[in-house]
This record gives structure tokens, sequence and C-alpha cells, in this order.
């Protein structure tokens, strides 16, 4: 997709990864709006980006409100702009999970496990529906994990050592290697469906594809 003068929508765009990329966005000729802006000034949407979210695990309710039920009507608002059928332009949905949404792995941080594993089963779910071709809609997630950003001081009150050691041992992503990561994911016309892993470790890599239930 060529970004020049494609119009995005970012959640939580006023500091770390959701600034980042909107200044990714931004440097390759896209106009980064408010929602309103979106519909009265450029009459549409292009690239939707659901990307806010907090790591608290006392205010579950908050959490599972920004973390997933914020991706989902971020998500359906998104469809109805973007629907062809409906008028719109079609275009691409990207939805910011973590790699605690493939792996339990983060045990001291149930409650955000939980909510990133529904934002990838939720977009996943989004990219095999048949009928997105004709909407002219593709849906992408990305799962990084730790990163350099304000959520890593989110204070971790269930067995913080432990989760100082995984962060040690799994290491902190540059916020720059998440938005090569994520600039793919828009760019990329073929990558309806793609769930990508960012670590420090191994880099940007693809999740694999999964089957329907009767190829399990
Ligand atoms: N930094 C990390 O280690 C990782 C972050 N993520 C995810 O990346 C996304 C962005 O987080 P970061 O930039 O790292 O953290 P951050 O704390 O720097 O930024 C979060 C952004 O979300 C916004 N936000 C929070 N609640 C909101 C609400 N109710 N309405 C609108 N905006 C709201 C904040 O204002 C802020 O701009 C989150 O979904 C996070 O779960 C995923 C994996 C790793
Ligand atoms: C191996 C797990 C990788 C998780 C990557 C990720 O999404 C990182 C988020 C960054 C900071 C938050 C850290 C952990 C998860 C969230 C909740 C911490 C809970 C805080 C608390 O209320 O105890």
């Amino acid at each position: 997709m060529s970004l020049a003068g494609k119009v995005a929508f970012v959640t939580g765009a006023a500091q770390g990864l959701g600034k980042a990329f909107s200044e990714a966005l931004l440097k390759k000729g896209a106009k980064v709006e408010a929602f309103e802006t979106v519909i009265s000034c450029f009459g549409g949407l292009d690239i939707m980006v659901n990307n806010a979210g907090i790591a608290n695990e006392h205010n579950y309710a908050l959490m599972v409100n920004i973390n997933l039920t914020g991706v989902i009507t971020g998500t359906n608002m998104a469809i109805d702009l973007m629907n062809r059928e409906k008028g719109g332009r079609g275009g691409v949905i990207v939805n910011i999970a973590s790699t605690a949404g493939i792996t339990p792995e983060a045990y001291f941080a149930p409650i955000y496990t939980g909510t990133k594993h529904g934002v990838v089963g939720f977009t996943r779910c989004w990219s095999m529906n048949p009928y997105i071709a004709k909407m002219g809609l593709r849906f992408a997630c990305l799962c990084p994990a730790f990163t350099d950003t304000q959520i890593l001081c989110s204070t971790i009150t269930d067995y913080p050592e432990d989760a100082q050691k995984i962060i040690q041992q799994v290491g902190i992503n540059k916020v720059e290697t998440v938005t090569e990561g994520f600039m793919q994911l828009v760019e990329d016309n073929q990558c309806n469906g793609a769930v990508m892993v960012i670590t420090a470790q191994n880099g940007i890599q693809y999740h694999r594809k999964p089957h329907g239930i009767s190829r399990m």
C-alpha cells in the first residue's frame, strides 16, 4: 500500500509506540488524524491502528475495557467507515497485542495476558472472514515482547522479582524495531491475517497461521 495521502487513526498516540507509529506514517505521507476529523475533513479512513493499552492487574475492569473492548470498538467503527460495500475505500486494521497474547509466559499478569489473547483471537477471526475481500479490508496483529516505553514502568505487584527476571531473559525491544515491523504490516497488501511477533533476541517474525478446527 502506498501511504501518500492515506488517512490513518492511531489510538493512544500521545506517547510510546502509538507516537512512534504515527510519526512513521506521517513520514511516508499519510495523514494521521482524530476520528471526527477523519470523517468531516477527509471523508474516510484507510488505516486504523488500535494501539491504546495499559497494564494494571488490580483494576481489571478498566484494563479489559481499554485493552480488549477498546480494540473491538475501534475495529467495529473502522469497519463501518472503511467497508467498500458501504461507500468506504477499504484499508487495513492493525491491532496491537503482545507476545503475551500468544504464550502465557507472563504468569505475573494473567488478566493482561487474557486481554491480549483476546486481541489476537479477535483479529485472526476477522482476517478469516471470507467476505472481507469484497469489503476491501485486511487485518493484522502486532505482538511485541517487552519494549522500551512507559508501560514498562507499570508496578508489577505479583511476583515482581520473577517478572524482572523474565524481562531480563526475554530482553527489551527498541521502539524503532517495533515501528519497522508495524510499517511492514501496514504497507504489505498481502499480509491479511498476519500475526507478527517481535523480540529482542529474534527480531521480526511471523507466527504460524492457525488451521480450522477440522484440520487440527
Ligand atoms: N511496551 C511494551 O513492552 C509493550 C507494549 N504493548 C502494547 O503496545 C500498546 C502501546 O503501549 P506502549 O506505547 O508500550 O505504552 P505507553 O504506556 O507508552 O502508551 C500507552 C498509550 O495508550 C494510551 N491510553 C491508555 N489508556 C487510554 C484510553 N483509555 N484511551 C485512549 N488512550 C489510552 C496512553 O495515553 C498512551 O498514549 C499497548 O496496547 C501495550 O499493551 C505490547 C507489547 C509490549
Ligand atoms: C513475556 C511477556 C511479554 C509481555 C510483553 C508486554 O506486553 C509487555 C508489557 C509491558 C509492561 C507490563 C508488563 C507486564 C504485563 C502487564 C501487567 C503487569 C501487571 C501490573 C500489576 O498490576 O501487577
